[in-house]
């Protein structure tokens, strides 16, 4: 029977709040009549701020009680940023929908300084993402590079507050929060890359209800599914963990796919880069493409495996 309410898992961060509402608000106006309600839940993830995530086992700490939630009944589905989940879902769960995606750029945020190339030598710029690290490591070696964590309003909070010259967000969190007006240049691709699946917002639901699943996937977005499919599976080919800096961005044209991947290594600054074309029904391959040309340029070593 095709249910009349729908009871969306999600953390309290404001990012994620503003997610769900957004996912509520959509579902309501495709399904008239459906009632959507709102289950805010605390996460591992969000408790433990004096870690790196990566230390603390990582992205999967975000998703853990809203699949509880699931399981037990108490929600039917729940909204995550995809770039948080990882390539490999828990068994008996689902990505009914993801949603068109927004800017996948990064941000440069500061208060005293234009972009990167403006920053004095040694300047302290605050991110605890591999990622962004390896990649500012490769254009300003000179940087001190300092922990970040915890919500948008945090970061933004402790940038204020003059513990660093400059922090690096994404543009698209920023935008949903309305705070678009402190983003001083964008870091974007093909020079600078975002994470897999950044700036797409996924529903996650269980595998065992089609009729969930099916009122869900009415706000599946083709393009974007096939630009992040060929993202995760390059992120999964490499290893899938966020223990590393792995970028990659893939466009969608009329003429297929284009993948760009990245592997960086943090405290040598040094980048690999590999990409390759497809065509529209071959995502999953066109990663493991890209994969193996980054593990043929050298990257198991900066994998550690
Ligand atoms: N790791 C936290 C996180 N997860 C998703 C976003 C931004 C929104 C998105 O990428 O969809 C952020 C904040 C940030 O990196 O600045």
């Amino acid at each position: 029977m095709t249910p009349t309410l729908l009871r969306i898992a999600t953390r309290k961060s404001a990012l994620a709040l503003w997610q769900a509402e957004h996912v509520a608000a959509e579902l309501r106006a495709v399904h008239r009549g459906l009632i959507v309600d709102l289950v805010p839940l605390s996460t591992r993830g969000d408790e433990i701020l004096d870690q790196p995530l990566a230390t603390i086992g990582g992205k999967g700490l975000f998703l853990k009680e809203l699949e509880v939630a699931m399981l037990e009944g108490r929600a039917d589905l729940a909204v995550h940023s995809l770039k948080d989940v990882p390539a490999e879902l828990e068994p008996g769960f689902a990505l009914p929908a993801i949603l068109p995606r927004a800017d996948a750029a990064d941000a440069f945020v500061s208060n005293d300084y234009a972009d990167l190339a403006a920053l004095p030598l040694g300047a302290r710029v605050g991110t605890s993402s591999l990622r962004r690290q390896a990649q500012l490591r490769a254009v300003r070696p000179d940087l001190t590079l300092l922990d970040l964590r915890g919500n948008v309003g945090t970061r933004l909070a402790k940038l204020d507050a003059g513990h660093y010259d400059a922090i690096l967000l994404a543009c698209a969190g920023l935008e949903r929060l309305g705070l678009a007006s402190r983003i001083r240049n964008r870091l974007a691709a093909p020079d600078w890359l975002p994470a897999p699946g950044q700036a797409a917002i996924a529903i996650e639901a269980r595998s065992d209800r089609p009729e969930v699943l099916a009122l869900l996937s009415a706000l599946d977005d083709a393009q974007t599914r096939l630009a992040v499919t060929a993202e995760r599976s390059m992120n999964q080919a490499l290893g899938g963990s966020c223990t590393v800096p792995v970028g990659a961005w893939c466009t969608v044209t009329e003429r297929g796919l284009h993948l760009r991947g990245m592997v960086g290594d943090v405290s040598s600054g040094r980048l690999l880069q590999a990409q390759a074309e497809a065509e529209g029904d071959q995502a999953e391959a066109l990663g493991k493409q890209v994969a193996q040309a980054l593990f043929d340029l050298g990257a198991g070593a900066l994998l550690g495996r």
